[in-house]
């Protein structure tokens, strides 16, 4: 009963599913809503490799409050491509960024980990392709991750002369542990799926997409006997601290990203790296 009139709200069915857009138009993040389960695909589609810029972000944010508005019952984050979950942050937004933009486009990316990593259902991330840093933290900030075989995981800010901020830190301790996470960033680690799958930072590994989002549907029958009400405010509880500790710093966060990457070694390393990036392919 409570499930029918929660998906009342969404538009119209078709196929089972109810397609979605926060904007009425499918753009860079398209929801799409199982009718029977009420389970919700999000899928980031910025080709060539969901870098993270201020427009996806966005959208992402509004799908969230849209998802937590209508009472999902849970949410599997996913990649329009089989080969890259999300390159992380777009280097562009960092490298000779002007400072309205650069101060819109962190504040969406603290916002949208704010509400995904406090979502109130249950949250997978399919990680079906390579997820370095910023898509790495997209994968953590869910409970539960299935990452396809033979791609990549991590936070390797320090390869790129930058440092991950506490937040990114502390949802990588959360699900590793302070001894892998201190190891894994001091030296910008990417994990293999089968090394990240030995040290819990994923919890399955699939064959390919479509196995690994049929594992990641199997995830939410582990919540068929138990109360949504009991899950969520467990959530949260565990939650809170860490949540707290950047919500209460916001600001802070902000001015130390802006002047962080505006110093001129930070800006130098950034403009190797995405040169070097352009000459360089991934088997
Ligand atoms: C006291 C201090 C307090 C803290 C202050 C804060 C400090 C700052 C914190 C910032 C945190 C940063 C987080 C990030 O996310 S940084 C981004 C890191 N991302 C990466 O390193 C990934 C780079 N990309 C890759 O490794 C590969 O592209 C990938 C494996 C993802 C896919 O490989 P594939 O072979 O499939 O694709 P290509 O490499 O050919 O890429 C296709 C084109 O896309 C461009 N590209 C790739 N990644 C990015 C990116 N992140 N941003 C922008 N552009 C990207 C790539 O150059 C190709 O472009 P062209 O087609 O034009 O050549």
């Amino acid at each position: 009963m409570f499930l029918r009139s929660a998906l009342s709200l969404w538009p119209l069915a078709r196929n089972g599913t109810r397609s979605y857009s926060s904007t009425g138009v499918t753009k860079l993040v398209a929801v799409t809503v199982d009718d029977q389960t009420g389970i919700a695909t999000v899928n980031l589609q910025r080709p060539p490799v969901n870098s993270l810029n201020l427009e996806l972000l966005t959208e992402l944010s509004s799908s969230l409050t849209d998802l937590e508005k209508n009472k999902s019952r849970g949410i599997i984050l996913k990649s329009y491509s089989d080969a890259v979950f999300s390159a992380g942050i777009d280097i562009l937004e960092m490298y000779k960024c002007e400072e309205e933009r650069v101060t819109l486009f962190w504040s969406a990316l603290q916002e949208v980990w704010i509400k995904l990593y406090g979502h109130f259902a249950p949250t997978v991330a399919c990680i079906n392709g390579h997820a370095p840093a910023g898509g790495c933290l997209l994968a953590l900030s869910c409970e539960y991750r299935v990452m396809v075989k033979e791609k990549t995981i991590g936070l390797n800010e320090t390869k790129l002369g930058i440092v991950a901020p506490q937040w990114f830190i502390a949802s990588l301790v959360n699900i590793i542990g302070q001894r892998q996470s201190e190891v894994a960033l001091t030296t910008g680690k990417m994990f293999t799926t089968e090394e990240a799958l030995r040290i819990g930072l994923v919890d399955e590994m699939a064959e390919n997409t479509e196995d690994a989002f049929s594992k990641s549907l199997e995830f939410f029958k582990k919540f068929k006997n138990i109360s949504p009400f009991a899950r969520a405010q467990t959530k949260a509880f565990i939650r809170e601290s860490t949540i707290q500790a950047l919500v209460k710093n916001r600001e802070k966060d902000l001015k130390m990203f802006i002047n962080e990457i505006r110093k001129e070694n930070v800006q130098k390393g950034l403009g190797q790296y995405l040169e070097s990036l352009k000459k360089r392919k991934v088997s």
